[in-house]
């Protein structure tokens, strides 16, 4: 397989090293400072594969409109609008956006859809989310990934921490924290508390490399689909 890699840091880095060791070609790998080089490559890669930042968007996109390259993102930190940026660009080539490429965290979001019609009205849920102190978003991609498996239709009120005279918390909440420090590679809790009982589900990342791993596998599968936009449960999952 040949890549294209968007971001040099901390996942670029271990992305690049990992294709290497598998036998891949890494035909280049852009940072901030030389990614306007994007826009006079022609078509010399199978996928691109981002971890960068938002604000390189506008860039891949108009490359992979440019060349039909299938993409795979893991970026987070997204606004909606360029969250449906990237929706439109399915009609481009295949792409695949995901904020979390772990397999735990796939079968988490499944087994939170299907309990939580259960456990709710009676259990108040709070999302808790554990990353390094070099993060710049909050509250993390996956935190937001399994809200929305746990509140497809949006019913519940987002509460992003709390302080001063909140009140008694309001049945309708879904509290969402975000803890900064050291090098934790991601750690997220979902909490639910019930009368006289609790149930959480905690999905614990101990190194980067599950990110990808996961990534790196599921890259393979998109080169040859039909341009779409495709969902990582489906393609782990099969449905
Ligand atoms: N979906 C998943 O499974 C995972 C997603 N992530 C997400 O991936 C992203 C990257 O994470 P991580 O590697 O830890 O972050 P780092 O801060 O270590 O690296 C970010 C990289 O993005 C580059 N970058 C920043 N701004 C731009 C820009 N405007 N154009 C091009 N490149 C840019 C930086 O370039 P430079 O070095 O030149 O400044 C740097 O190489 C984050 O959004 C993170 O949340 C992380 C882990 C797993
Ligand atoms: O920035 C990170 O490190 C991570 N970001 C992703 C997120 O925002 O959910 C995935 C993972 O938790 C690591």
């Amino acid at each position: 397989m040949r890549y294209i890699l968007i971001g040099r840091g901390k996942m670029g880095r271990l992305l690049q090293e990992t294709a290497r060791a598998a036998g891949d070609q890494v035909e280049a790998a852009f940072g901030r400072e030389d990614l306007d080089q994007l826009g006079r490559l022609g078509k010399v890669a199978d996928v691109v594969i981002d971890f960068s930042r938002p604000e390189a968007l506008p860039e891949i996109c108009s490359y992979v409109r440019r060349t039909g390259t299938a993409l795979l993102s893991g970026t987070t930190g997204y606004t909606s609008d360029q969250l449906r940026e990237l929706q439109a660009l399915g009609s481009a080539a295949p792409v695949l956006w995901s904020a979390n490429f772990s397999l735990g965290v796939a079968v988490l979001a499944r087994a939170l859809r299907d309990v939580t019609g259960v456990l709710r009205p009676e259990f108040d849920i709070e999302v808790t989310e554990v990353h390094h102190n070099q993060k710049t978003d909050a509250p993390s991609g996956t935190a937001k990934l399994l809200v929305e498996a746990m509140d497809p239709r949006q019913e519940l009120t987002p509460v992003y921490g709390r302080q001063g005279q909140t009140g008694r918390r309001n049945r309708e909440e879904i509290g969402i924290h975000a803890l900064r420090g050291g090098t934790v590679a991601g750690t997220h809790t979902v909490h639910f508390f019930g009368p006289d009982e609790e149930l959480e589900f905690t999905h614990r990342a101990a190194s980067r490399q599950i990110f990808v791993n996961g990534a790196l596998r599921v890259a393979r599968l998109l080169p040859g689909r039909a341009n779409g936009i495709y969902d990582l449960e489906n393609i782990l999952f099969g449905e």
